[in-house]
């Protein structure tokens, strides 16, 4: 079965009198989208209102056709799974069982973990590289080492849509890599969006969607010249895109602009 299709018509999100997404629309499909832009253009604020996590104000969610709302936290929790900034968790827990919360929407309030739910933790950790320390507290790792925990613990929910803000934050260069190869891996059969800063490894993604003051301004593959042209412009060409071995990448410019003559 394909994985599901996340629509959002219409969106229209506000903190108090401040509105922050004004009519949003966009369509995530099979694959990696990477939603860019700069600080404050409500990123962070789309993927929670996809996760359904924050209700709009105005416009609706869809996943394969269904309303979010409607969808029970259990229905909801099996098709989507969301990694949060470090911020939004506590860290009491164990990293297993921090691990292991990813598969609550599986099990409900009463249900007891079977084998199959281990064997899903187990591979989680494996793929997020943090099986080492699953007898430690959350509170005790390192930010690098808390963020492979927490998308471990997004992995083990097995949902064929996975929104992840921010996954690179915190993590040294190998994991970084490591990281955009298994979002390319796991887009192979899943919807995986993801936000991104670094936007040499947001350029690795099968399609980017910039948001710009809290509107979509454009979105595009990598090799689409148009959007490349926006992500220069709207970071104020503090950017470069250019090819490098055969993808693309973000140079910044370092270098002061030449001195009038
Ligand atoms: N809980 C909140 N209460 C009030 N304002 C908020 C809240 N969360 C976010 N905002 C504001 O909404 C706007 C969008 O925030 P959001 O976190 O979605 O942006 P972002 O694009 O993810 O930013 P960044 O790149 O800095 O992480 C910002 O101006 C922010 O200050």
């Amino acid at each position: 079965m394909p994985p599901p299709v996340l629509e959002a018509t219409g969106l229209q999100v506000g903190y108090g009198d401040r509105p922050v997404l004004k009519s949003v629309d966009c369509r995530f499909e099979a694959g990696w989208t990477a939603i860019v832009g700069p600080n404050g253009a409500g990123k962070s604020t789309l993927l929670r209102v996809l996760a359904g996590l924050l209700p709009p104000q105005a416009g609706e969610v869809r996943v394969d056709g269904r309303r979010l709302k409607d969808l029970s936290p259990r229905e909801r929790g099996q098709r989507i799974a969301w990694l949060a900034q470090q911020g939004e968790v506590t860290g009491e827990l164990t990293v297993r069982e921090t691990v292991a919360l990813g598969r609550l929407p599986h099990l409900g309030l009463f249900g007891t973990p079977g084998s199959a739910d281990e064997a899903a933790v187990d591979r989680a950790m494996a793929e997020a590289e943090c099986a080492d320390w699953q007898d430690r507290r959350l509170n005790a790792l390192s930010g690098g080492e808390r963020q492979r925990v927490l998308l471990a613990r997004a992995l083990a929910t097995d949902a064929p849509v996975l929104l992840l803000d921010e996954p690179t934050t915190h993590l040294d260069p190998p994991h970084q890599v490591a990281l955009v190869r298994l979002a390319q891996q796991l887009a192979r059969a899943r919807t995986v969006v993801t936000v991104m800063h670094d936007l040499s490894l947001a350029l690795a993604a099968d399609r980017l969607l910039l948001l710009q003051a809290g509107q979509v301004s454009c979105a595009g593959a990598p090799s689409d010249p148009a959007l490349r042209d926006a992500l220069e412009a709207v970071f104020r060409h503090a950017i470069r895109i250019v090819e490098q071995d055969g993808q693309w990448v973000a140079l910044p410019r370092l270098a002061a602009p030449p001195a009038p003559p």
